[in-house]
């Protein structure tokens, strides 16, 4: 069995007297920014002139430029996104780092795809949390954390993973469980995790669920309800108790339903499209045509992150949570706020 870190398992001391430079105030930034601070660590943030500069400050941090960051820090973690890493990493980070510093990322796509090739005087791991950053913040202002992924890539001092540990501790995530891995098994099945399941493969299950009503002549509302809404309801019984607790809440006729109706769904057809999606992120294709998307200036990314906002179970969705308060509250206060500020 794969050995999971937990915080007792940990050496606080190795980044105790470390200054830690955050590059990057956005999702993950303003968690690992924030945590660290409350775990009593030394952190500045690096940034350029902007919205995050100005909400860093807000929230009562010592921000810099992304260079003058770098060269006041022994661990530099790289929390921009990753399409934009190479270009400022070679301009601003690389000439500030010094030897025994460490390069630390949160997903291995730069390192891994070789969009970045750090000197060989520095530390290089990763500690990637395994949930989305605003999630990493609010659960730790819980007592809680998010699971995180530990990579060494280059380890000069011979602490590295120790530093990461430290580092996973810091931000909450030793709370929930660090699991060591590579930076090709972290990068791989993140995207793969985030496009076939987690992102892509449930916003499509969510809408072919959803327009399958509303075609059939269900009124939208109830299909929202159905295929979207409750299925916050329902992953969080997953959450608590896996496959069984969600399955022991449910009406035996939903089980029934669950046992033979989701493999028709996701049927054999789906899981052989899973392997090809696999396919092209071990052999490079999709990083490939995501760094020419970028490369473009995202011509197809912004033309169907156009098309969705306009998706009828988003035109219904945003009326539908304006009436339940508890819902606006916590998407205003942590994720539309958060983007727009951080
Ligand atoms: N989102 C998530 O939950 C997860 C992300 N990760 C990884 O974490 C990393 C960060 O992703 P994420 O938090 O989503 O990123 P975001 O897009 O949320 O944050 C971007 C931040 O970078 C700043 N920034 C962008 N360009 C520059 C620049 N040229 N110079 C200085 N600052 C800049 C932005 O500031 P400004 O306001 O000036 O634009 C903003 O503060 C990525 O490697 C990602 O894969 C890993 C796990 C989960
Ligand atoms: C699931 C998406 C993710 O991998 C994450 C929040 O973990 C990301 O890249 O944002
Ligand atoms: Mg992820
Ligand atoms: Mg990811």
């Amino acid at each position: 069995m794969t050995k999971v870190y937990y915080n007792g398992d940990v050496n606080d001391y190795v980044l105790a007297n470390k200054k830690v430079a955050v590059i990057g105030y956005g999702s993950q930034g303003h968690a690992h920014a924030q945590n660290l601070r409350e775990s009593g660590i030394d952190v500045v943030v690096g940034l350029r002139e902007g919205k995050s500069w100005d909400q860093a400050k807000k929230d009562g941090l010592a921000v810099y430029t992304v260079r003058e960051a770098v060269e006041q820090a022994d661990v530099v973690m790289v929390l921009l996104p990753d399409e934009h890493q190479p270009k400022v990493y070679k301009e601003e980070i690389e000439p500030g780092l010094k030897p025994g510093n460490a390069l630390v990322f949160a997903h291995g796509f730069n390192i891994h795809f070789s969009q970045i090739v750090p000197p060989s005087y520095v530390d290089v791991f990763l500690v990637a949390p395994k949930g989305p950053g605003h999630l990493v913040r609010r659960t730790f202002t819980e007592g809680a954390g998010v699971p995180a992924l530990i990579a060494v890539e280059q380890d000069v001092s011979g602490s590295a993973k120790d530093v990461a540990l430290a580092y996973a501790k810091a931000i909450g995530s030793a709370r929930a469980g660090v699991l060591e891995t590579s930076f090709k098994e972290e990068t791989e099945t993140d995207l793969f995790g985030e496009q076939a399941v987690l992102c892509g493969g449930l916003t499509s299950l969510v809408k072919a669920g959803f327009e399958t009503l509303v075609e059939a002549g269900y009124q939208p509302e109830v299909a929202y309800f159905e295929c979207l809404h409750e299925l916050k309801l329902i992953v969080d019984l997953m959450y608590e108790g896996g496959l069984a607790g969600m399955r022991y809440s449910i009406s035996d006729t939903a089980q029934w339903g669950d046992f033979v109706s989701g493999p028709r769904v996701v049927n054999e057809s789906v899981k052989a499209e899973m392997k090809e999606v696999l396919k092209d992120i071990q052999t490079g294709k999709f990083a490939k045509g995501w760094i020419l998307e970028n490369q473009a200036n995202r011509p197809e990314f912004n033309a169907i992150n156009r098309q969705e906002s306009e998706h009828q179970i988003e035109v219904v969705g945003r009326k539908l949570r304006e009436m339940m308060p508890f819902v606006k509250q916590k998407q205003a206060k942590e994720v539309v706020g958060a983007r727009a500020e951080n």
